[in-house]
Formats: structure tokens, C-alpha cells, sequence
């Protein structure tokens, strides 16, 4: 196996949703070893750490909606500026970021990073929601539910232009899995713009491998391929540790199946992991099951 130097990125950001906790997802899965156990696998890993911003997400969640009616929005802007430095440093120095959160809207900083150097970046998206909202579109105003929208430079100029200006992604380089919950307004924009789409149906009727090979062949031309996994996106059975669960996901077995197939392929570039909230889990299972997750990334099979 070939030897990833590896970034683990702490981004104990919680500002993109309401519920406490999520912030502390980065610590508690250092706790079950991320870095010794990507380590072992034979990788080059440094842990540099968690990203702050100026404002302490371990303080409260401050739930201030703007004019645009996007929630905490200063405090994500801000998060996700230095997020998108931190990455960009990581990969000037021709590492792996990979970014641990942390709620979903840290892939606004993340993929904004990353899309400095990789301008036609695809990105695989594995979650049951969409995250395609934006400030028009979003029935919350959370804006973990927009970072595809944003990245895609849809609604507010303010989030849009964060890091460099513009959409940072095309809507032919996106592939969404596991989806099953959308919202009304994201249905018709994954429509108009015909963003592939495999919903749980398609993984339940497909299997997990055949998704993510098609996915696979779908960013066929892309320069690189960015991973952003929800753990949301996984059965509610299995995972209790995240603030919005929904029933009927992907079982992790089949999950790391789909994961091997990926790390084999050796187009991944960058990976965040979000999610994790330690408040609301059994005894930190969540976090033991995304170093699991991790180590699937990286390459561990199971022989
Ligand atoms: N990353 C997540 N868990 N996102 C959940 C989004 C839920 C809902 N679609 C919203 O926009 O608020
Ligand atoms: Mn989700
Ligand atoms: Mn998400």
C-alpha cells in the first residue's frame, strides 16, 4: 500500500446547526486513536490540531439570524476562512487534508481550500440530506443544509465569496449517495441542473459498490476527487451519535465495501468526516465507528 502523509484537521465548528455538541466531534475521535491507527496502517500522520476561528463555537451557539436569514452567519463566514487556509497550506505542502468536524457546513472552508489548487475538483457526497440549500431555498436558515449550494455559488454573495470569489464547483462534478431527505426546494434544483443523484432507493436496489463505481466513472475527468462524509448518511441503528438522524441508511458494512473500492482507486485528494456529536451518542460509539470509517479511507482492508 502506498504511504499518504496524512493532515488530520480538526474542525470543532458548530456553528452551521443548532444542537451542542458537535463541536467536540474532532477530540472524540482523536480519543479513539484516529492518528495511531491511521498510523499503523503505514501512513506519514500528523495531527495539526483544531482550527479556531475568532469565535468559540464551546460557548454557545449564539443563533443570531442575519437579514438573509442565515443563522450565525458571521461566525461561519469567519470559520470558514480560516479553514480554507489551513487546507490550502496542507496541500501546498502536498499532503492529505483530512478535515474532522464538526458540523457539514465546514465543507464550505474545506472545499474551498482545496479547490485552489484542484479547479475542476469532484467531490462525492455521502449523506442523507442534500446540503444544496441556500439562504433562498433553506426551510431552517442552518447553513450546515447549504454547502453544496454554496459551493455551486447559489444565494447569499456573502458565503458565496468566501476564500476567492465564485462557485467553486461545477454541478457535473458533484455525486450525491444515500440521500433521503430533501427538501422541496432541493429536489428542484438537483433536477434543474441534473446533478447525479443515487438516493438510498438507488443504493438499496444497486448496492453500495455499484454506486460508488458509477460515481467513480461519472468524475471520470475531474483532477482530483474529494470525499465529504456525513455520518448522518449512515443507519440510525448503528450510528446515534449526530443531531439529524434518518431512518433507513447505509449499514456500515456495506459502508466500508464501498470505502475499500474508493481508497483503491487512489483518486482521493482530500476527505472531511462530519458530524460526530459526542453529547447525543452511547459511550462514544459514533466517534470508535469514524475511526473505523477513517481507516476504510485510508486503506485498510480486510485482509
Ligand atoms: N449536514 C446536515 N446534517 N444537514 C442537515 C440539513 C437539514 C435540512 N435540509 C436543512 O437545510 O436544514
Ligand atoms: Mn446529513
Ligand atoms: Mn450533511
Amino acid at each position: 500500500m502506498s504511504v499518504i502523509k496524512i493532515d488530520i484537521i480538526g474542525a470543532p465548528t458548530a456553528f452551521g446547526q443548532p444542537k451542542l455538541g458537535v463541536s467536540l466531534g474532532p477530540d472524540a475521535v482523536r480519543l479513539c486513536g484516529l492518528k495511531a491507527r491511521l498510523t499503523a496502517l503505514g501512513h506519514e500522520v500528523s495531527d495539526k490540531g483544531n482550527v479556531y476561528g475568532k469565535y468559540r463555537a464551546e460557548y454557545g451557539n449564539h443563533s443570531e439570524r442575519n437579514e438573509e436569514g442565515l443563522m450565525n452567519f458571521v461566525q461561519v463566514k469567519d470559520f470558514s476562512e480560516v479553514l480554507a487556509n489551513t487546507v490550502e497550506a496542507s496541500l501546498n505542502d502536498k499532503h492529505f487534508p483530512f478535515i474532522v468536524g464538526g458540523d457539514h457546513s465546514l465543507s464550505i472552508g474545506s472545499i474551498s481550500g482545496i479547490t485552489k489548487k484542484y479547479s475542476n475538483l469532484g467531490v462525492l457526497w455521502i449523506d442523507a440530506h442534500g446540503d444544496i440549500n441556500n439562504s433562498d431555498t433553506s426551510p431552517t436558515g442552518n447553513i450546515h443544509g447549504m454547502p453544496l449550494g454554496v459551493l455551486l455559488g447559489e444565494g447569499s454573495r456573502r458565503l458565496v465569496d468566501i476564500h476567492h470569489e465564485g462557485a467553486k464547483l461545477k454541478h457535473e462534478n458533484i455525486v450525491l449517495i444515500g440521500v433521503r431527505d430533501l427538501d422541496t426546494g432541493e429536489k428542484a434544483y438537483i433536477k434543474e441542473h441534473g446533478i447525479k443523484c443515487y438516493t438510498m432507493s438507488d443504493v438499496k436496489r444497486l448496492g453500495l459498490d455499484a454506486v460508488i463505481t458509477k460515481a467513480l466513472k461519472h468524475l471520470e475527468s475531474c483532477d482530483g476527487i474529494h470525499l465529504s462524509l456525513d455520518v448522518d448518511s449512515l443507519d440510525p441503528l448503528e450510528i446515534q451519535g449526530t443531531g439529524t438522524k434518518v431512518d433507513g441508511g447505509i449499514f456500515l458494512s456495506d459502508m466500508l465495501s464501498g470505502l475499500n473500492i474508493l481508497s483503491s482507486t487512489k483518486r482521493l485528494v482530500s476527505a472531511d468526516l462530519v458530524e460526530v456529536n459526542p453529547l447525543i451518542d452511547n459511550c462514544n460509539e459514533t466517534a470508535e465507528k469514524a475511526v473505523i470509517l477513517s481507516e476504510y479511507i485510508f486503506g485498510q482492508s480486510q485482509i
